[in-house]
C-alpha cells in the first residue's frame, strides 16, 4: 500500500478519573465521537497514557483490564465503525498476573496493528513498584507508512526513538501523563526527538489533577523541522493538525543525517564508560 501523503490527526486531550475505568471509557468514547463529528474528520485518533485508570497504582492489580480484552474490543469496534486509525494511548492491562502499561493500535478495519508495553518505567511515580516493563521495540503500519510506539518517560531515551527511526518509523506517537513543573522538558525533548530523527512527533498528554500531580496537556504535533503544527492548552480539548509524510523524506534528503551517521563509533556499552 502506498502512503497517503497527508493525515489528519486528532489527539484526545482528556482528563482521567482516578481508578474509574468504566467512567473513563464512556468519557473517552464521547470525546472520540466528537472528533468524528468535526468538519475535518481525523484519519488518526490518539489517546493519552493510562486513560482507563490514571495512576491508581495502589489498586492497579484489581483495576487493570484483563489481557486488555475490553479495551481492545471496543477500540477495534470504534475504529472499524468510523473507518479511523486509533493509537489507543495506553491502558493498564494484566496478563499472567503482571500489569503492564500498554498501547494498542488499530487500522481502519479495526485490526490490531501493534501492542507496545512501556519499556522505561518512571520511578518518580513509582511505576516500577507496581508495573512490569515491556521489552520490545515496536513499529506498526499506518496508511502505508510506519509509526513508532513510545510512552511518556520513553522520550527521555533518545536511543529508543533513533532505533524506531532506523526501523523506518516516520511518525513517533507518544501518549503521556506528564505533569507540571516539567513543561520545558516536555517541549524540549519532543522537539529534539523530531529534529534529530527528522520525523513527526505526535504527543497526547492528559489534563487534570491526581493526588499531588497536575497534568498540563500541551499535546503537541511537531514536524520533522521541529516546527509546532498544533499545541493544546491546559484544559480538556481535541487537538488537531495535519501531517505531510512527504516532508519526512524531503528533510532527510536535505540534511542526510541518516547517511552521515558513524554507528561504529557509537558502540559504547555500560562496561566501557
Ligand atoms: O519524565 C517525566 O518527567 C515524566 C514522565 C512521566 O510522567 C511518565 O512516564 O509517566
Amino acid at each position: 500500500m502506498t502512503a497517503k501523503p497527508t493525515l489528519n490527526i486528532t489527539m484526545i486531550q482528556s482528563d482521567i478519573m482516578l481508578g474509574e475505568p468504566d467512567a473513563n471509557r464512556v468519557r473517552v468514547k464521547t470525546q472520540m465521537e466528537q472528533a468524528m463529528d468535526m468538519d475535518i474528520k481525523p484519519d488518526v485518533i490518539v489517546l493519552p497514557e493510562m486513560w482507563n485508570t490514571g495512576y491508581a497504582l495502589d489498586q492497579i492489580q484489581d483495576l487493570a483490564d484483563a489481557e486488555g480484552a475490553l479495551s481492545k474490543t471496543w477500540l477495534a469496534q470504534f475504529a472499524a465503525e468510523h473507518r479511523v486509525h486509533i493509537i489507543g494511548g495506553s491502558v493498564a492491562q494484566k496478563t499472567d498476573g503482571l500489569v503492564r502499561n500498554t498501547m494498542y493500535t488499530f487500522n481502519r478495519d479495526g485490526e490490531l496493528t501493534a501492542e507496545y508495553s512501556k519499556i522505561h518505567l518512571f520511578r518518580l511515580m513509582e511505576e516500577e513498584k507496581h508495573l512490569t516493563s515491556g521489552d520490545e521495540i515496536v513499529t506498526f503500519p499506518i496508511e502505508g507508512a510506519m509509526g513508532g510506539a513510545s510512552i511518556c518517560y520513553d522520550i527521555r531515551f533518545p536511543e529508543l526513538s533513533r532505533t524506531l527511526a532506523l526501523q523506518g518509523a516516520k511518525v513517533l506517537f507518544v501518549p503521556a501523563e506528564w505533569p507540571h513543573p516539567r513543561l520545558h522538558h516536555w517541549r524540549t525533548l519532543l522537539t529534539a526527538r523530531a529534529i534529530e530523527n527528522q520525523m513527526y512527533v505526535v504527543a497526547c498528554n492528559r489534563v487534570g489533577s491526581s493526588g499531588k500531580d497536575t497534568f498540563f496537556g500541551h499535546s503537541l504535533i511537531i514536524d520533522p523541522w521541529g516546527e509546532i503544527i498544533a499545541e493544546g492548552g491546559e484544559s480538556e480539548e481535541l487537538v488537531s493538525g495535519q501531517i505531510d509524510l512527504n516532508l519526512v523524506d524531503e528533510v532527510r534528503t536535505k540534511i542526510p543525517v541518516f547517511e552521515d551517521r558513524r554507528p561504529y563509533l557509537y558502540q559504547l556499552d555500560r562496561k566501557d564508560i
